[in-house]
């Protein structure tokens, strides 16, 4: 079997004493595709930051291609994508200005594919020139898909990427995760609470509860062994 991309070992992170990563262990093998799943506030924004190092932790390490996430060098920082729950940066910039700030900081920016993504997803000229912070939030939550898509990432690492999509616009996103990225071997991440989507997507989902990872394996074997539908088998676990 094939060795880990990403590890965590024993990580632990608390906001004003109260515990939201309490030891947490994550193994994530290449080409694997994860569902993050868990409830509201069960950490799992805290816990993709804390894996790409964008939090400090309390205790444990991370690693990333074997480089700890605190320290990683622009060659592994350039192969992670990334899209964040929310993201409020660049709102004085255009579409065309923040690609094109992007562009000059990856050496493997496919422009083809963002021109396509963007023809694809509704950007306009008008709209390519219109600053961020005058997009909608499906179509900020469109753009910055799109940002992390553009440099082909081998690690993709996705928190809640279709809470804002319309029906149409998250069956394209879908597609095009599952026919271009995932087809490509890429390493996938995924946080979301939509359980069909997750069916369509992952192979593998971790369930975070109580500040650990308390089940991780296999979709389908998990629900064959559990005879419980996903969203029967979240209820089960989370509660
Ligand atoms: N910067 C912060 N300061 C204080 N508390 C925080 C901070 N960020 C997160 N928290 C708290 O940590 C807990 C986990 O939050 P997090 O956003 O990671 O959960 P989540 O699983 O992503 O939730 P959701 O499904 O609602 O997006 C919550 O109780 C939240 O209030």
């Amino acid at each position: 079997m094939s060795t880990a991309i990403m590890h965590a070992k024993g990580i632990k992170k608390s906001f004003s004493g109260h515990a939201v990563l309490n030891g947490l262990d994550l193994e994530v093998k290449p080409g694997q595709v994860i569902g993050l799943l868990g409830r509201n506030g069960a950490g799992k924004s805290t816990l993709i930051e804390c894996l790409l190092g964008l939090r400090e932790l309390d205790a444990g390490q991370v690693s990333i291609y074997g480089e700890d996430v605190a320290n990683l060098s622009e060659a592994t920082r350039a192969r992670i994508g990334y899209v964040p729950q929310k993201s409020d940066l660049f709102e004085w910039l255009t579409p065309d200005q923040m690609l094109a700030y992007f562009k000059a900081l990856y050496p493997r920016w496919n422009d083809a594919k963002v021109e396509g993504l963007l023809e694809r997803w509704g950007f306009d000229a008008l709209m390519r020139n219109k600053a961020i912070g005058k997009l909608s939030g499906g179509e900020r939550q469109r753009l910055s898909i799109i940002r992390a898509l553009a440099h082909d990432p081998s690690l993709l690492v996705l928190d809640e990427p279709v809470s804002a999509l319309d029906p149409v616009a998250r069956r394209d996103f879908l597609r095009e995760l599952v026919d271009s990225v995932i087809e490509r071997g890429t390493t996938v991440i995924f946080s979301t609470h939509i359980l069909t989507d997750l069916e369509r997507v992952a192979v593998d989902v971790a369930f975070l509860k109580d500040g650990k990872i308390v089940l991780q394996g296999g979709l389908d074997s998990l629900l064959e062994k559990a005879r419980l539908s996903l969203e029967d088998l979240f209820v089960e676990v989370t509660q």
